[in-house]
């Protein structure tokens, strides 16, 4: 397998009136194809500044990130923002679904929106939504769903597009145990059935070891834990 995802020597500071916060400080980071890695560590670590970074969306002070084999630092913005629509998809802790569109529209529409013909849109929106155990939810608003049902529609529009990596921070943050665990669950299965890599922010260490991999942050390093 290749890797999906290389952080290489990534350092992130950020200035504070007087004093500078040193949040990265040479992040060494990689993730195959198929792999799935929780990202665990308390609070103010840097955790999200992590994501943004592998995911193009805020840029490093030094160091280098790898789409696949692509050096993405050098890279003037638009191709960054291009790389960034077709590698990575992104899920947050909320979710942003389109309340007046169902399930199926919502993992549809992205596809529809890069030109995908409307059938296909939806072949692969049935396939998606079927992977994450929503196959009999389609036709249902986002308000005709539970919350971690409206999640993993998130998660199925996230990778609608077939991006390399999904990077999500703290996706089951505002759901109870029982039904983050499910949202969990769904997404092992979705990386397992794709080979998609993916890296979950989470506090919850009992849904971490539903992943591959886990990591941590500690002064500034990624560092795998057991
Ligand atoms: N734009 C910014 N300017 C200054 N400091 C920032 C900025 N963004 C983040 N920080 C600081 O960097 C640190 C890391 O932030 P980050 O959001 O990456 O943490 P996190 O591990 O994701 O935290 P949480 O688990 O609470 O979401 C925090 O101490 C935060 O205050």
């Amino acid at each position: 397998m290749a890797a999906a995802l290389r952080l290489q020597g990534i350092e992130r500071r950020y200035v504070q009136g007087e004093g500078t916060l040193e949040i990265l400080r040479g992040a060494d980071f990689v993730v195959m194809e198929g792999q799935s890695v929780a990202l665990v560590a308390p609070s103010g670590t840097g955790k999200s500044t992590l994501l943004h970074i592998a995911g193009l969306l805020e840029h490093q002070d030094a160091g280098e990130v790898y789409l696949g084999e692509q050096a993405t630092a050098g890279l003037p913005d638009a191709e960054r923002t291009r790389i960034r629509r077709t590698d990575i998809g992104f899920v947050y802790q909320f979710h942003h679904l389109l309340p007046e569109f169902s399930a199926l529209e919502n993992v549809m529409l992205p596809q529809m929106i890069r030109g995908l013909a409307k059938r296909e849109a939806a072949a692969r929106g049935k396939e998606l939504l079927g992977y994450l155990g929503l196959g009999k939810r389609l036709d249902h608003r986002p308000g005709e769903l539970s919350g971690g049902e409206q999640q993993r529609v998130a998660i199925a529009r996230a990778v609608a597009n077939a991006p390399r990596v999904l990077l999500a921070d703290e996706p089951t943050g505002n759901l109870d145990p029982h039904t983050a665990d499910h949202v969990f669950h769904a997404l092992q299965q979705l990386v397992d059935a794709t080979g998609l890599a993916a890296v979950i922010a989470t506090h919850n260490l009992d849904l971490a070891a539903r992943m591959h991999r886990r990591v941590t942050l500690q002064d500034g390093a990624v560092v795998e834990l057991a």
